[in-house]
Formats: structure tokens, sequence, C-alpha cells
């Protein structure tokens, strides 16, 4: 009798997920979602279990995000992976949470490919480990030529840092003649920086209930929509992605008009 329940509710709760599926899909979605993946290790400790074992459980959620997200017609997903702070965190943790982009890549690859996505990445690659960037780079490769959900992992990435260098390259090109202080205006500047390809996020979604940007793409946030939730990352579903973007479609955005 429980297992019957349990099937009607499965069979149930995916009824009323593909509903809120195809009731989004009638509005505009988001064309760039950025989200900061937080609450990984609250969500071991909860457990009793390694710091690194939450790391390992937001890997999943990761794929099951893109796939969601791709399926919504998302034009790009950045996800905020490893931030020019995590550094200071024990080696341990470092070295397991820089294996992960192999570990997923080396299982989620081809389905990425098969639905189309393209795989980017945002950050300072110097100080990742060489076997990090390989995978990453073979990623990217297999996928240019995706013309589905561009999928961004912001690593080892820095908001401060990123907006210091446009600085420096700006007067750099400013002393070389190549621009003059005229030609300088937003549009110029965000060409300098890393996300130079991509529009500014839409809507980003914080998870872990912590309210606050932490050095994450502090220019382009400028006229985002913000969702936070006290969902740790390894805890978030789709229903809590569909809930942010539903929330996102009932905002009107007055970009600083009335
Ligand atoms: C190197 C930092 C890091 C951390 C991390 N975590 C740990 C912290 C956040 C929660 C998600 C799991 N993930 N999960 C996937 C990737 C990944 C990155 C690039 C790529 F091409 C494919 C996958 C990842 N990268």
């Amino acid at each position: 009798m429980l297992n019957k329940i349990k099937i009607w509710k499965n069979q149930n709760n995916s009824s009323t997920l593909r509903d809120k599926i195809e009731e989004i899909k009638k509005l505009p979605v988001p064309e760039h979602v950025a989200i900061i993946m937080d609450g990984n290790g609250r969500w071991a400790k909860k457990r009793a279990l390694p710091r690194v074992a939450g790391h390992h459980e937001g890997m999943k959620v990761v794929r099951k995000t893109t796939m969601l997200a791709n399926e919504l017609g998302i034009k790009t997903l950045t996800l905020y992976a490893f931030s020019t702070e995590n550094w200071k965190r024990p080696k341990n943790e470092i070295d397991f949470i820089m294996k992960l982009p192999e570990e997923f890549l080396d299982t989620f690859l081809p389905e990425l490919v098969e639905n189309n996505v393209q795989v980017k990445m945002m950050g300072y690659k110097d100080q990742l480990p060489v076997h990090t960037l390989n995978a990453i780079e073979k990623a990217i490769n297999e996928t240019k030529d995706n013309t589905g959900l561009v999928l961004n992992f912001a690593l080892n990435y820095g908001s401060r840092a990123e907006i210091i260098d446009a600085v420096k390259e700006v007067l750099i090109d400013y002393k070389s003649g190549i621009i003059d202080e005229k030609d300088l205006d937003e549009e110029t500047f965000s060409s300098y920086l890393m996300t130079s390809d991509f529009s500014d996020p839409d809507l980003l979604i914080r998870t872990s209930g912590e309210i606050r940007l932490s050095n994450f793409m502090l220019w382009q946030l400028a006229y985002s929509e913000f969702w936070f939730t006290d969902v740790l990352w390894p805890d978030f579903r789709e229903e809590h992605l569909l809930d942010a973007i539903e929330s996102f479609q009932k905002r009107q955005r007055r970009f600083g008009g009335i």
C-alpha cells in the first residue's frame, strides 16, 4: 500500500512539475540566470558528513539545473563554482573540488553535447590545476559549435579583480591611443570584462539563506533581479528554479525608470 502511495505521489509530483514548466514557458524567461551555489558545507554538516560530500552532492544538482534551464530556453546559465577567496579553504577540500569538473564532464559531457549545451568558463585560469583546466578546455572545445544553453562556469573568479584588470587594460589602450576618454562609456567598459560575450544576468539566485554578493559579477548585476532562498544548494530542485523564474516573471523591471 505504502509503495502504491509513493508511486502515486511521484506520478503526481512529476505531472505538477510538468504543468509548472509549461506554465513558465508561456511567458518570457530570463535570458541569463546566474547562481551562487551556496550551502554545500552546511548540507554535509547537517548529515555529519565531511564537507566534500556536500560539494559532491552539489555537483549532481548542477546537471539537473542545467538540463531544466536548457529546456526552458534560458540562453545563459552562469554558475559561481569557485571564487578567488576560496583558496583559503583547507588543501584537501580544494583538491577535492578541483577534481569535480573532470568527474562532472566524464559523466555528463555526452549528455551536454546531445542536448546542444555549450560549455564556457570565466575566471583566472593560471592558478587552476592543469588537470582541471584540461578537462574544462576539452569540454569547451567539444561544445563550441552548440547553439543551446551556454553553461558558463565562474571558476577562480573575483569581480573586484576583474574590474581592476579591466581598468588596467583601458589605461593601456588609452596610452596607446586606441581609445580616448570620450570613447569610454558603460558599453565600452563592459567589453573589457570577462563577461564581454554575455548579456548581464537578468536573474541572480543565491541559495543557503546568505544575502550578499560575495564579490560576484558586481558590475554586471547592477540591474538584475535577485532571488534568495534558504534552500541549501545540494537540496536545490527543479521546483526551486521554477519558483525563482515565476517570481521573476511577476516582477516589472524598470531599469531606474518609473
Ligand atoms: C572547480 C570548482 C567546481 C566546483 C563544483 N562544485 C562545488 C561547489 C559548488 C557546488 C557544485 C559543485 N563544481 N561542480 C561542477 C563543476 C564544473 C566546473 C566546470 C566544468 F566545466 C564542469 C563542472 C564544479 N567546479
